[in-house]
This record gives C-alpha cells, structure tokens and sequence, in this order.
C-alpha cells in the first residue's frame, strides 16, 4: 500500500468519492470537499481522480500514463447488464434539460415533453433521451472495466453519439442493456474508443434504440504495432462520416439560449461527471468552467430540428448523428442550421457569442418532410 502522503490522500479522497453518489450523497459530498480542502495545490490532480470514479466515467487507472493492448480491449465482452426503469419524470426532467420549455412555458410544440392535460403517462418522449441509457449500465458509463485500455481519465472527452431509434418511446418503461466494442482507433496523439450499447424494453424483447458513443482519450494514442495507424470498427463506415456542411443557405435555423445552471440541471438526468460541476475538475481538465455535456448540445440540436423541420413530431426520427468539434459553456446560445437532403436532415451548430461551431450532423427522418 502506498503510504505517502499523495497515497494516503488518494484512498481517502478516493473512498470517499467512491460513495458519493446514492443514499446520503449530499453528506458525502461535504465529506469530499473536507478531504479536498486538505489536499495541498499539487495534490488536486488526486480530487479528479476520485471524482473521476464516481462519475460516469471511465476510471482506467489513477496513474496519467496511457498504455492500449487493442487486441484485448476490442476482444473484451461486458458483462450482462441489469435493468434499469425510467419513469415519466424522467423523460420530463430530460426535456427541461436540453432546453424544452425554456423560452416559452406554453410553447406549444414542446409543453408535451413535460406535462400533459391527461396525465403524465401522455407525455411524449424526445428521442435523444436515448442517449442517456448508457449511462444506466451495472456502472454506469464506464470504460474501466475493459482490459487493456489504460488512459488519462483527465483527458477523456466525447468526440461523437449516433443513435438509432426503432420504436417511440414510452413515457416509462423497463429497459435491459446490451453492451459492445464496437472500434478502436489510434490517432497518434489519441485514441478513440467507440462503445455500442443497444437497449431492448425488458418485458417484450423488443429493440427501442441503440447508442454507438465515441470516447476520445486525449494523450493515449500511439499504440499501433505497425506503421500503419491502428483503426478497428464493426459498423458501416457510412453510419458515422460526417456530412459536409453544404455551402448553400440553410433550410432552416434556429436559435436557442443555454442558461447558466444548463448542466447543473441536465446532470440530473444521470450524467455526473464532475466535468460539468465542478470548477476545480474543470480547470484540471483545461477548461476555464464547467462545460456542458456534448449530449445536451445534441439534445437542444435535435429538439432544434424536431421543432423546425419535423413540425414537433418527435416520431419523425429514425437515426441521429453528432460530432462534438468543441467545448460549449453553459449560458452561451447555440444556433443550428439546417439542411433538407431528402430524408437527410444535415446540420450544424454553432456559439453565437464565439462564432464557432460545435457540433455538426445529421438526423435521418422516417420521410422527407413535406413541411417548410
Ligand atoms: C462519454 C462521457 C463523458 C462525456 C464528456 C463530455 O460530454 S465532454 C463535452 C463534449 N465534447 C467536447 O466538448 C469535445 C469537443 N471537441 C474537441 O475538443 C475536439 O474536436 C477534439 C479534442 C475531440 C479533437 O480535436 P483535435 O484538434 O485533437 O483533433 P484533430 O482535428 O487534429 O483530428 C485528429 C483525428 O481525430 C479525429 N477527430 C477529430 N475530432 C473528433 C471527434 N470529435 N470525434 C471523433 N474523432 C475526431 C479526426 O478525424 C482526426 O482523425 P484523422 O482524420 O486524422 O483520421
């Protein structure tokens, strides 16, 4: 056992950071600010390390050094996933976090989302709630159970989502996991992890969705054997490439305003990374603040597309694609452009106040949207 002052520093942080979430989390959490106030400025490192390990995040290794075996970590099969339920509450408090309602409480395209005149089991369900059903695997979203993959937990942030949708969603429903590999990828000064989760409704068998996220880890690239960069993946390239944004004026756009406590309150739908809390966390990761989870920017992407292309039928919605091209700050607004190719709805957001883009895509709708 490591009996150093950073060790003994590590384990209390760590044991404390492992109990943080659940039962009597908010004694926990004081508990936590306790040992990090302990902690002299050299040591902070150590409280993200701990928090790392109650987030959803992967905690690989609580050394910086990255070391990847491919053939081990696309070799590696989770375990059998519990289920998990989620209730109408949750689908609503998902909507007010990626921004439904925001601007308008009557607003008559999204007011669905959150509340129903004949009772919360009428609530509709925006399709990238989906994109919260990773996290609700045995341990969350975790990568640190794959063998052979050792990373910076730091440094880890996510590069790209595709979903697909096979059935609307129920307002609530009972929802059993199926975890993969499904790619590896060396870029030299990273490496991409890409992990496929499908959910099925647990009584029926039936698929609802499936997520393919894409974790990039920052400093752990490098790992080829060859010269040849070391790239695996048993999806159809097509699925992912991102389209181009056309040249020509949007189809449609629309503007949205992120506020202030935006990921304080998405957080709330089952992503805790400290990432997105917690200043200290933040600054040891590179940001000035907290930023926003690049799935809330997706999720007021699609819910931008639903409202201006797809008339507010969340049904429309067939297949999602987002790549994450740079950090969001809670508080900025987020403009998204939009492109009508046939079923293809191509998009692209951007900060209005940095002018810079952050997220480009597609949707794929059921039909070509005969609106507009
Ligand atoms: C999941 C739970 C945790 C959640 C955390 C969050 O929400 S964090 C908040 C949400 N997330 C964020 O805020 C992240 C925002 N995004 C970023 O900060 C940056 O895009 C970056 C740091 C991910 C990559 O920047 P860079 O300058 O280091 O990259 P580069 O342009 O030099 O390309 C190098 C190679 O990587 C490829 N590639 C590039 N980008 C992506 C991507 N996104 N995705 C996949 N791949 C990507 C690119 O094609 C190229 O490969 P090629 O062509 O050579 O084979």
């Amino acid at each position: 056992m490591d009996s150093t002052a950073g060790g003994r520093a590590r384990r209390r942080l760590g044991l404390v950071g492992r109990s943080l979430a659940g039962e009597g989390a908010g004694r926990r959490q004081s508990e936590f600010h306790l040992a990090l106030a302990s902690l002299a400025p050299s040591q902070l490192h150590l409280a993200a390390e701990a928090r790392d390990s109650i987030s959803l995040i992967a905690m690989a290794s609580s050394s910086s050094a990255a070391r990847i075996d491919p053939e081990l970590v696309i070799s590696h099969k989770f375990l059998e996933q519990e289920s998990f339920s989620y209730s109408e509450r949750d689908a609503a408090i998902y909507a007010l976090g990626v921004g439904a309602c925001a601007g308008d409480a009557v607003d008559e395209k999204e007011l669905k989302y959150v509340y129903h005149r004949d009772g919360q089991r009428s609530i509709e369900v925006l399709p990238t709630f989906a994109a919260l059903f990773p996290f609700k695997n045995n341990k969350g979203f975790i990568i640190a159970d794959v063998p052979g993959l050792e990373f910076d937990p730091k440094l880890l942030l996510h590069g790209q989502q595709y979903i697909e949708i096979y059935k609307p969603f129920p307002s609530s429903c009972s929802v059993k996991n199926k975890v993969t590999v499904a790619g590896l990828h060396d870029k030299g000064k990273a490496a991409i992890i890409e992990i496929e989760t499908t959910s099925y409704i647990e009584e029926s068998g039936e698929a609802l969705c499936m997520n393919r996220s894409t974790i990039y880890l920052r400093g752990s690239g490098g790992f080829s054997k060859s010269s040849k960069p070391y790239s695996y993946a048993n999806y159809p390239a097509d699925q992912v490439s991102s389209s181009s944004v056309p040249k020509n004026k949007p189809s449609a756009i629309y503007e949205d305003q992120t506020h202030q406590s935006q990921a304080l309150l998405y957080r709330l739908s089952g992503d805790y990374n400290p990432l997105h809390s917690d200043p200290v966390v933040a600054r040891i990761a590179g940001f000035n603040r907290p930023i926003l989870h690049g799935l809330c920017t997706l999720g007021f992407a699609a819910r931008a597309i639903i409202r201006s292309i797809c008339n507010g039928d969340p049904t429309a919605v067939r297949t999602i694609f987002g790549r994450f091209l740079l950090h969001v700050f809670p508080g900025e607004s987020l403009i998204t452009e939009m492109w009508i190719e046939g079923p293809k709805v191509i998009y692209q957001t951007k900060v209005k106040e940095r002018n810079k883009a952050v997220l480009s895509g597609y949707v794929m709708l059921k039909h070509i949207p005969s609106s507009l």
